[in-house]
């Protein structure tokens, strides 16, 4: 069981994956968005569910002055494995194995959620699935779960509803991701993710972080479907795109385009998550429960 401790590094939050709002954009021309396979693990929440436990924690402290260390006490076990009483199936036996105290699974905290893990398939920067997603899921903090339910009400009302790619990330994938920069010869994806940026300058720029604030659970990258057609609202750049066109406040992209990323973003803000200016996917609950650890648990 391993796990790092943070200290300061972004402005904002003090933290890497704060918020860095207010750079400027870049000119480079606009790609189209990206014809991708219907991800396997894409589906809709039903509705609150239950957990039964898991033997151990893999998220721990180096130092537990700082940081809430996961005790190996597991949260939310209100029944053993079988039937979720207001589930009309059972669950599934893949999610059944308990998540660490102070975790939940984020289509059974929201309802109408839509989920789209990325990296749990092949079609993401690396171009196969990442370590430590084992399943299609979203992991997140009960108090960012709660938050994020209140934004997909929110926008609810307006006929939209929430679809995220990813959440909590163990840092096992963020260390492939690190090996991925730095092996120069495999451009697998980069016509679709990162067609306009070398590889290895990813950290450097932010679109990638060494210690992600989606490790600390309370992070996560999402957009807005329009709940009668089920389509993707247009954000003018596709998600994961490695590109200035991503920013927040860039001039690559259209008024109604800037205007469907100003609806999430006004949409998180007002439950309290801080933007990320690279990514227009990527929010960070101000008030996170573990803002100084890093967790290493399996998605599954
Ligand atoms: C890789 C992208 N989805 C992302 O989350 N980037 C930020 C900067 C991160 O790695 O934390
Ligand atoms: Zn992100």
């Amino acid at each position: 069981m391993t796990l790092i401790v943070s200290s300061a590094c972004s402005a904002a939050s003090g933290r890497e994956n704060g918020n860095e709002a207010g750079s400027s954009a870049e000119a480079i021309p606009a790609p189209s968005a990206a014809a991708r396979p219907t991800a396997s693990g894409s589906f809709e929440s039903g509705g609150p569910s239950i957990h039964s436990p898991r033997p151990s924690a893999e998220g721990a402290s180096e130092d537990a002055t700082e940081s809430p260390e996961p005790t190996g006490v597991y949260a939310d076990i209100s029944g053993s494995n079988a039937t979720d009483p207001r589930r009309e199936t059972p669950i599934p036996a893949h999610r059944r194995n308990g998540l660490p105290k102070g975790f939940v699974y984020a289509d059974e905290a929201i309802p109408g959620l839509k989920l789209d893990i990325r990296y749990s398939t092949d079609y993401n920067f690396v171009g196969k699935p990442i370590d430590g997603y084992l399943a299609p899921l979203a992991i997140l903090t009960k108090e960012a779960a709660e938050a994020l339910k209140q934004v997909n009400e929110d926008l609810g009302k307006d006929g939209y509803a929430l679809k995220i790619y990813d959440a909590y990330r163990p840092r096992k994938a963020v260390a492939e991701f690190v090996a991925w920069a730095a092996d120069a010869k495999d451009t697998k994806m980069k016509e679709d993710f990162y067609p306009d940026v070398n590889k290895k300058d990813a950290f450097k720029l932010g679109y990638l972080a060494h210690k992600s604030g989606h490790s600390r659970g309370s992070t996560v990258d999402l957009t807005i479907v329009d709940k009668a057609t089920g389509e993707d609202v247009d954000m003018g750049s596709p998600y994961d795109l490695f590109s200035p066109i991503s920013s927040h406040g860039t001039e690559q992209i259209t008024k109604e385009q800037s205007a469907n990323r100003n609806r999430l973003k006004t949409a998180m803000e007002k439950r309290g998550f801080l933007s990320l200016n690279k990514e227009w996917w990527h929010y960070t609950l101000k008030k996170e429960p573990f803002p100084d650890t890093y967790f290493d648990f399996d998605i599954e």
